[in-house]
């Protein structure tokens, strides 16, 4: 378990991390989503003593990283893939890992075989390519055996089999009881992976939740269908007191209604239908809703004048004390 406790860290007058407390189970996968500049890789790095909070704490499993006595048997971390001695091979540059925390040797030929880098062991990691370098990172990560993991990135510069392969090994990890903590911007992939997630937006907690719920919460469900006698299936459905709202491609939306009963609805007047789907919003959908107002840089074409898209109401405006919720984001836009 990692538990966050007002955990805080100023750059200047930057405040990068805001009082943040949460915790990370184990026997799950969590996710640690956030636009960019969010805080996440500083948090990650105030969990691993690499940054020292201005204010709050980080214990791992009970304790603070600094008490661990050989800190890769407790907490295993991939942060950044290219911070391996180029000049050294795979085999040793975690050889001298493991001497530094008395692991066995043993492991290191473990590990390598684990990530798929067994054949390659004795190579200088500098001629690695970004995907070998993420997957030694990784076993480095792997190499103490430890309880809790943390992953930034992992997928970054794997080809789709080492993403389906990392995909697995962070749910068979979780799956043997192991606290997963793991960061990416790639929603789909994080969508099959964590089971639950937690959301920073300038550097503040937005959700601690399951991943079910953080759909559900976030973003619209509707039923989506489409007719060659699309207005009278409108009028039908008007009467029955269900309002549909024409999408602009030939379908109708209607919320908060089953699929079922439109269906039904339908066939007793004989009307055919071409399309009767449940659309459930992504977790990007739903990232996008929540984190709208919390982005620092958001990008519009100056070519076509185009502005900002506008910004609904989000969970940042409870924190900032905004009584507007649909006051925009003009003041956390920097960038262009
Ligand atoms: N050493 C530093 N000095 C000054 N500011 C910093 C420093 N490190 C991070 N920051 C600032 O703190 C904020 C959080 O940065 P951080 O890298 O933790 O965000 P992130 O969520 O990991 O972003 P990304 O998704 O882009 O990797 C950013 O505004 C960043 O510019």
């Amino acid at each position: 378990m990692i538990e966050l406790d007002g955990l805080t860290k100023r750059f200047g007058n930057k405040v990068a991390v805001d009082h943040l407390s949460f915790r990370v189970r184990p026997g799950m996968v969590t996710g640690f989503l956030g636009p960019n500049g969010a805080g996440k890789s500083t948090t990650m790095r105030m969990m691993l003593d690499l940054d020292n909070p201005t204010s709050g704490s980080v214990r791992i499993d009970g304790r603070h990283y600094h008490e661990l006595r050989e800190p890769l048997k407790h907490i295993g971390a991939l942060l950044d893939a290219k911070s391996m001695h180029g000049g050294r091979s795979a085999y040793n540059n975690l050889l001298c890992l493991a001497q530094s925390n008395r692991i066995p040797a043993s492991r290191v030929s473990h590990v390598l075989d684990t990530v798929g880098l067994g054949a390659v062991a004795k190579k200088k990691s500098k001629g690695f390519s970004l995907g070998m370098g993420q997957r030694l990172g990784i076993a480095a990560a792997l190499l103490g055996d430890p309880e809790i993991l943390m992953f930034d990135e992992p997928v970054n510069g794997l080809d789709p089999e080492g993403i389906h392969w990392i995909r697995n090994l962070m749910k068979a990890l979780a799956a043997e009881g192991r606290t997963i903590f793991v960061s990416s911007h790639l929603m789909s992939e994080m969508a099959l992976t964590a089971d639950h997630l937690i959301v920073i937006g300038q550097g503040r907690l937005l959700a601690d939740t399951s991943m079910a719920d953080f759909i559900h919460e976030n973003s619209r469900s509707y039923v989506r269908v489409r007719s060659p006698e699309q207005e009278r299936l409108r009028d039908l459905l008007h009467a029955a007191g269900i309002e549909a709202v024409a999408s602009g491609e030939g379908a109708l939306e209607i919320d908060g209604v089953a699929p079922e009963r439109i269906g039904e609805l339908a066939a007793e007047h004989r009307i055919v239908l071409h399309e009767l789907s449940s659309q459930r919003a992504s977790l990007e959908d739903a990232f996008m809703q929540m984190t709208a107002g919390s982005v620092e840089y958001h990008a519009h074409s100056e070519r076509d004048g185009a502005q900002p898209p506008p910004v609904g109401p989000h969970w940042g405006d409870q924190w900032d004390g905004r009584t507007d919720p649909g006051s925009g984001s003009g003041d956390a836009t920097k960038g262009a």
